[in-house]
């Protein structure tokens, strides 16, 4: 699996388009038949894709976790991207339909991702998994399209109507550091999380998704008063170290997963940003 290592703030302003992408932009998690896979060691966060298109797929472990099985001391949220699809973790199958969320508790063996449908018109499944280390174990638990604590965020007259679902966290389906949830934007809306935050208490990553083939979304990153942008395509993720703010705008309406862990899952602990304040 790839390995990112941590960066610090005073890093940005040297970095060149190349190099912010090679350290924040994740291009490549969505490959027919396989895992694609990104160790973070900021907050040693994995972010994973799985795409069962003409055979499922297991997930494997990996050396740079040393561990006998991927969820031997993690956790994670798996978002389903694609066409309708299956997770089956120890034999127990669940079925996901596009936007659904299984959150997988530490101590699950074997997990095996499968298309419903990959022939059919909505194609395979695209599975997104996000995952943290994990100290005790929480029940795997499934979140259907739409559910969970929903949340109406922005106005259309800003043009950030968006509607946010929040899967796992606090008051929700629980885990240990895990926080994870899919904010779609309304039709004629491209701004997300506008005005801006940062929280120093946890890194998030935001995976785009629902965004048509030729479209971009310019993602803010670094710290506020020092931003620079990378273009995101569809199936691509930022990560935002804890002190990055995160906050994009399509060239059409769009949907991301979010995701985060860290310190705390206080969802609302955001240090928030006015946008006159940024630079
Ligand atoms: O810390 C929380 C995250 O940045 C997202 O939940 C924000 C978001 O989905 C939005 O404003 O649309
Ligand atoms: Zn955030």
């Amino acid at each position: 699996m790839e390995q990112r290592y941590a960066t610090s703030p005073e890093h940005v302003p040297g970095m060149d388009t190349a190099e912010l992408r090679r350290r924040y932009l994740v291009e490549h998690l969505f490959t027919d038949d396989a895992v694609g896979a990104v160790y973070s060691h900021h907050d040693r966060v994995v972010l994973a894709g799985v795409v069962p298109a003409t055979t499922t797929v297991t997930l494997p472990t990996f050396p740079e976790i040393a561990s006998a099985t991927f969820f031997e001391r993690r956790e994670a949220g798996i978002v389903n991207v694609g066409g309708p699809g299956t997770i089956t973790v120890d034999g127990e199958q669940h079925k996901l339909e596009h936007g659904a969320c299984l959150y997988v508790g530490r101590g699950a063996g074997e997990v095996v991702f499968a298309s419903l449908d990959a022939t059919g018109a909505a194609g395979a499944a695209r599975f997104y998994l996000f995952s943290a280390p994990a100290h005790t174990a929480h029940p795997t638990t499934l979140v259907p399209a739409g559910g969970g604590t929903v949340r109406e965020l922005g106005d259309q007259v800003t043009s950030n109507r968006r509607t946010l679902n929040q899967y796992v966290h606090e008051n929700g389906v629980r885990s240990c550091q895990v926080v994870m949830g899919v904010t779609t934007l309304h039709p004629g809306s491209m701004w997300n999380t506008m005005p801006a935050h940062t929280h120093d208490r946890r890194t998030e990553a935001y995976l785009y998704f629902d965004l048509p083939a030729d479209a971009r979304v310019v993602h803010l990153l670094g710290e506020p008063t020092e931003t620079r942008h990378v273009l995101v395509a569809d199936g691509q993720a930022v990560i935002s170290p804890s002190w990055s703010v995160h906050s994009g705008v399509g060239t059409a309406a769009y949907s991301f997963v979010w995701a985060m862990a860290g310190e705390n899952q206080a969802f609302d602990d955001m240090d928030g940003f006015a946008v006159a304040d940024m630079r």
